[in-house]
């Protein structure tokens, strides 16, 4: 998977070069560029920010530095991009929201492309015009919160993407049986525990040590829906929805 990041804090993507996605990058299962797009100023101060219209508190991104910065990634196409081209992904706290399914999306394609917004955002002429030139432009928002800009929602989105890479986790079951993993109908995982079977006088629930499987996976499936149950009602009520097997969640 090709990924390019346009941002003018550069610096913030560092994370990515460590640990699982680093490595990844390493053997080239991930091939992530990170440009400046500062590059892509011509004036004395490299201005990237102006007033908005309308008036209003803070600044915003100007239009024609994301034009042209973008039009330079789009114009350095990976070998195996669609014909549509990339996914262009702009963080924003107004965007669709983001989650495992999303991942899962985003995971099928050959070539991601973010624009990270600093100040009060990017001119909405810049997704305007991609859109209209075919790109597929996704606002995605991580949750109903404000960063100061897009960096830590892309170290967020690259991280939960990449690794459902293959290769780039090692254990792909693990991948498989984490909370909202499609395969447990998105219900939140089970507590988990390791040796020693005692700590600080708490026991490790005893049917864990009881050698039977089938005890075991019922466990696990009754905690990971009493846990759901009570933290996630909105999962229990859309699983309720699709009428699956959580009927038997009806308490
Ligand atoms: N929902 C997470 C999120 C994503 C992006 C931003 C953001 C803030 C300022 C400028 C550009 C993007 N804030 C929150």
């Amino acid at each position: 998977m090709r990924v390019d990041v346009v941002t003018i804090f550069g610096e913030y993507l560092q994370p990515l070069s460590l640990s699982l996605i680093g490595r990844a990058r390493e053997e080239g299962l991930l091939d992530l560029r990170v440009r400046d797009l500062r590059e892509h100023t011509h004036d004395r101060h490299r201005t990237v920010d102006d007033t908005p219209y309308g008036g209003g508190a803070g600044m915003l991104m100007r239009p024609e530095p994301w034009g042209e910065a973008l039009d330079a990634v789009l114009a350095d196409p990976p070998g195996d991009a669609r014909p549509e081209g990339p996914v262009l992904l702009v963080p924003s706290p107004a965007g669709e929201v983001f989650r495992q399914a999303t991942a899962v999306e985003l995971a099928a394609e050959p070539w991601l492309v973010f624009a990270c917004g600093r100040y009060e955002g990017i001119d909405a002429r810049v997704v305007e015009h991609y859109a209209s030139r075919g790109v597929r432009v996704r606002e995605v928002s991580l949750g109903d919160y404000v960063l100061n800009g897009g960096e830590v929602a892309v170290l967020v989105i690259v991280e939960a993407v990449a690794r459902l890479l293959p290769g780039v986790v090692g254990n792909a079951a693990s991948v498989e049986e984490e909370s909202h993993a499609a395969a447990h109908s998105g219900l939140l995982e089970h507590p988990a525990y390791t040796k020693p079977a005692t700590w600080r006088g708490l026991d490790v629930p005893a049917v864990l040590t009881s050698g039977h499987h089938g005890l075991v996976a019922r466990w696990r499936r009754d905690e990971a829906l009493r846990r759901t149950a009570r933290r996630r009602p909105d999962i229990v009520a859309a699983l309720d929805a699709a009428r699956c097997d959580a009927a038997d969640l009806r308490v």
